[in-house]
């Protein structure tokens, strides 16, 4: 059970993960709050993650489930359920993790090649959910050396175990068939939620966007944009505009680990083991 463990904090270096905070930025997609990932779930059209993860606090209650749903800002869903949080289902604390890694799950069997695109830009690196004061689902900035991350960072964690998912299932049953979890009242409106299975709708979507040339053979993709690739090009840009503004300050870079507040302190990197396999 979560609540019978302490979850161990770790330390991020910022410039050797990938970072995400905003929605907008280059990993920005990761965060439960960017949309454009919408989910259906027993029929219903969730527009976030957050949306989806907010509203299985409140099994028993479909008015709250509603609200949270019929939000429009991801952000909102989260707010609007704070003062209904004395209503979460008893045993939150122990099944929240087991909770947000099939809500993931969920993202990226309903998006993905977009989540999927996303998961690989981040390589092999750790994954941070840097916040502000949320030491549990993200890792929060040292206040003297802000390349410096300490925190439990449980989405992160999350999200480098479904990278690792993802690698090894590419195109499999597993990555679109997702079930539901294995607990009392796992409900929506009042239903049990349902197996998710996205294959029709994945084959479907390859059929839509090849163009298959019968003359010579040739298998082409119509429509090769993509919001990913949009963000990597507008994040370039930025990094180029950060990059040139701070060669002409030549600020030098901060010294690692000179605090010495971190210096005991776990340090994450892609070689560290750093995932929830045991919920
Ligand atoms: N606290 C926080 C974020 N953290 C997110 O909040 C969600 C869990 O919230 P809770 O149910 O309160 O534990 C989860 O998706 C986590 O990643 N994100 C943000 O943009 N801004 C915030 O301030």
């Amino acid at each position: 059970m979560e609540t019978s463990r302490k979850h161990e904090g770790k330390l991020y270096y910022a410039d050797e993960c990938c970072v995400f905070r905003k929605t907008k930025e280059l990993y920005g997609g990761l965060s439960n709050m960017a949309s454009g990932f919408p989910l259906i779930v027993n029929g219903v059209h969730i527009l976030s993650s957050e949306a989806l993860y907010q509203a299985c606090r409140f099994p028993d209650r479909l008015d709250i489930q509603e609200k949270i749903i019929k939000e429009r800002s991801p952000m909102t869903a989260k707010m609007i359920s704070k003062p209904f949080r004395e209503h979460t289902r008893d045993e939150w604390d122990s099944i929240r993790i087991k909770i947000m890694r099939w809500c993931l799950r969920v993202k990226l069997a309903q998006n993905f090649i977009e989540f999927g695109r996303l998961l690989e830009t981040t390589q092999d690196k750790p994954i941070v959910e840097d916040s502000k004061k949320d030491d549990f689902w993200g890792a929060i900035r040292d206040k003297e050396n802000p390349n410096i991350l300490y925190g439990v960072n449980a989405l992160g964690r999350l999200l480098m175990e479904l990278r690792q998912f993802y690698n090894q299932n590419r195109y499999s049953y597993e990555i679109f068939v997702v079930e539901p979890l294995n607990i009392a009242n796992f409900d929506l409106y009042g239903h049990p939620i349902l197996r998710i299975d996205e294959r029709l709708k994945f084959l479907s979507f390859i059929k839509k966007h090849l163009c298959i040339d019968e003359n010579n053979n040739n298998i082409n993709i119509k429509n090769n944009t993509s919001v990913v690739n949009k963000k990597q090009a507008e994040a370039k840009v930025e990094l180029n505009t950060i990059n040139a503004v701070s060669e002409k300050s030549k600020k030098p870079k901060p010294k690692k680990n000179t605090n010495t507040n971190i210096k005991n302190k776990k340090i994450a990197t892609n070689k560290t083991p750093q995932l929830f396999s045991d919920y």
